[in-house]
């Protein structure tokens, strides 16, 4: 079922809004005065079509459809969500909120953006106070998985509820804020980091430089992994928190930290801080840093969905919820026909200096798809700890067609052979139905004891044999038993 967002100020964070819904197969409407405000969204659009579909290793479902409207009230006609993301002024925010409120369903979510202000604080004077919630994301918001979501005592907690299950079916991770304070969680360390960072540039000791290599280059990435309290845990050794706390506690007495205080922001602090910058990054666009910020993002948590672990984890859970893939041999519709193994994005990091999919990541995309084979009949994680498992011994990969990052890539499969020790498949890679590439594998049972063929367990042969009688009556694929150097 299509669902529709309403999306109401589309800035930086509305814009990353409405990419994460449109992307995830909602309808979009969006409210904004600024007549550049399609323009704005273009940009971010493509940022977004370029790096989150190859979050994961499933297509996301195909895009909604987006509109721009007039009025407040044109676009949250039939919205489920309603996302407000105006300016950071209070007055401003209730004056939209009893726009929305005057046209919307009742029943729909109305989440804030808001980066400081509290739920109660939004909901004064509010028609239904009980709709109105935060949900305050992170930039990007299409990539970025946080969402703190923060009720106040009169929200209506099924309506949280609600919103926290989209959250999720978006890919994304609701944290809910037990306690509404301002600025809710994350945005306090941020201001913290922030007010200490520009003590470091006022007072002469760091450039903005060195203070963004000190992150970079150090706890920052240590904390896309594990936060705060893990990773402290760990540097306490064997004896983990109690330990770290005994050796660190003192220093909180110690002059560490300035926090207390907030440098004047002076007209000299802001060209300091703002040359520096242009020093700094100066020599790259805006939109050439948000292409760098996205590859990195983009990378860094594919790494954690491979560990399944942090917002790489989320990504997998997400991943399962709308995987295509047949689970079982009874999933399958029709055995007679090749089965889809593999519908995926190709990620930006399969892509390379020819600027399409890099030709490993095709063995990849095949490897993934004989993965999901073997589980299909009966070669799952368990029965490989039972010490039977199937090994490649011969390969043959044809590259057809280019395939380019964000293409939408299936792999159906068949098999070829099945009997005994032997299975022989035979993959074919498409994009909207044309073939991309064509994989021909050949494996062997084996024995992970002597690492000999080895016959496997009857089920395993029973489902081969199942799927090789059903498929018998089709014609061999055009390029099937090919060798290297053959004319096409
Ligand atoms: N920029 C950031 O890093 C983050 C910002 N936020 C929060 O998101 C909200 C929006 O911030 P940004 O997108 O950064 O601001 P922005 O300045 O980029 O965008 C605000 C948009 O609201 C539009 N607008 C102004 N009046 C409006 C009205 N009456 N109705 C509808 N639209 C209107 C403006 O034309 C503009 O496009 C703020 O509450 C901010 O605190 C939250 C997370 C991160
Ligand atoms: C600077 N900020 C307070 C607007 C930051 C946020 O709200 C979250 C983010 O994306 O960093």
């Amino acid at each position: 079922m299509t669902r529709t967002a309403a999306i109401i100020g589309g800035g930086v964070i509305g814009g990353g809004w409405a990419a994460r819904f449109l992307l995830n197969g909602w309808n979009v409407q969006v409210f904004d005065p600024d007549p550049n405000c399609a323009a704005i969204f273009a940009e971010v659009l493509d940022n977004a079509r370029r790096s989150l579909p190859g979050l994961t290793d499933v297509a996301l479902p195909p895009e909604g459809a987006i509109s721009f409207h007039a009025t407040v009230a044109e676009a949250v006609a039939g919205a489920a969500w309603i996302q407000e993301s105006v300016p950071e002024r209070l007055e401003l925010k209730h004056k939209v909120l009893a726009e929305v409120q005057a046209a919307c369903d009742p029943a729909a979510v109305i989440g804030s953006s808001t980066s400081g202000f509290k739920p109660s604080e939004l909901q004064d004077g509010a028609a239904r106070p009980g709709q109105i919630m935060v949900t305050h994301p992170f930039n990007p918001v299409y990539l970025m998985p946080l969402v703190e979501v923060v009720p106040s005592a009169q929200t209506d907690l099924a309506l949280v509820e609600q919103a926290e299950t989209i959250l999720h079916s978006l890919g994304m991770y609701p944290l809910r804020v037990r306690k509404e304070i301002d600025a809710h969680i994350a945005d306090r360390f941020l201001e913290a980091v922030w007010r200490e960072a520009l003590w470091l540039v006022k007072d002469g000791v760091a450039t903005t430089q060195e203070i963004d290599e000190s992150i970079r280059m150090g706890f920052g990435i240590r904390w896309a992994q594990m936060g705060l309290f893990e990773t402290y845990r760990t540097a306490g050794g064997n004896a983990g928190m109690r330990h770290f706390m005994a050796q660190f506690g003192p220093a909180l007495k110690w002059p560490w930290t300035k926090l207390m205080d907030v440098p004047e922001f002076t007209d000299e602090l802001v060209d300091l801080i703002a040359g520096q910058s242009d020093e700094q990054s100066g020599h790259l666009t805006i939109s050439e840093l948000l292409k760098a910020r996205d590859d990195n993002l983009v990378g860094l948590m594919r790494a954690l969905k491979a560990n399944d672990w942090g917002a790489g984890a989320v990504l997998n859970a997400q991943q399962k919820a709308i995987d295509p893939r047949p689970q079982s041999l009874a999933d399958v519709a029709d055995l007679g026909r090749p089965i889809l193994m593999g519908r995926r994005a190709v990620p930006l990091d399969w892509t390379d200096y020819n600027g399409h999919m890099n030709e490993a990541k095709y063995l990849q995309a095949f490897c993934d798809a004989t993965d999901r084979f073997m589980e299909l009949v009966g070669c799952d994680m368990d029965y490989i700890a039972t010490g039977g498992s199937y090994f490649t011994a011969e390969t043959h990969i044809r590259h057809v067609a280019e395939a380019n990052a964000g293409d939408v890539i299936d792999i159906h499969t068949r098999l070829l052979g099945g009997e005994g020790k032997k299975m022989h498949l035979w993959h074919e890679m498409t994009r909207n139905g044309e073939i991309v590439a064509t994989g021909e594998h050949f494996l062997l049972h084996v024995s992970l004891e002597t690492r000999r063929p080895s016959e496997p367990k009857a089920e395993i042969v029973a489902a081969l044999a199942q799927i090789a009688q059903a498929q018998a009556g089709l014609p061999l694929p055009e390029g099937a038993g090919r060798h290297v150097g053959q004319k096409r």
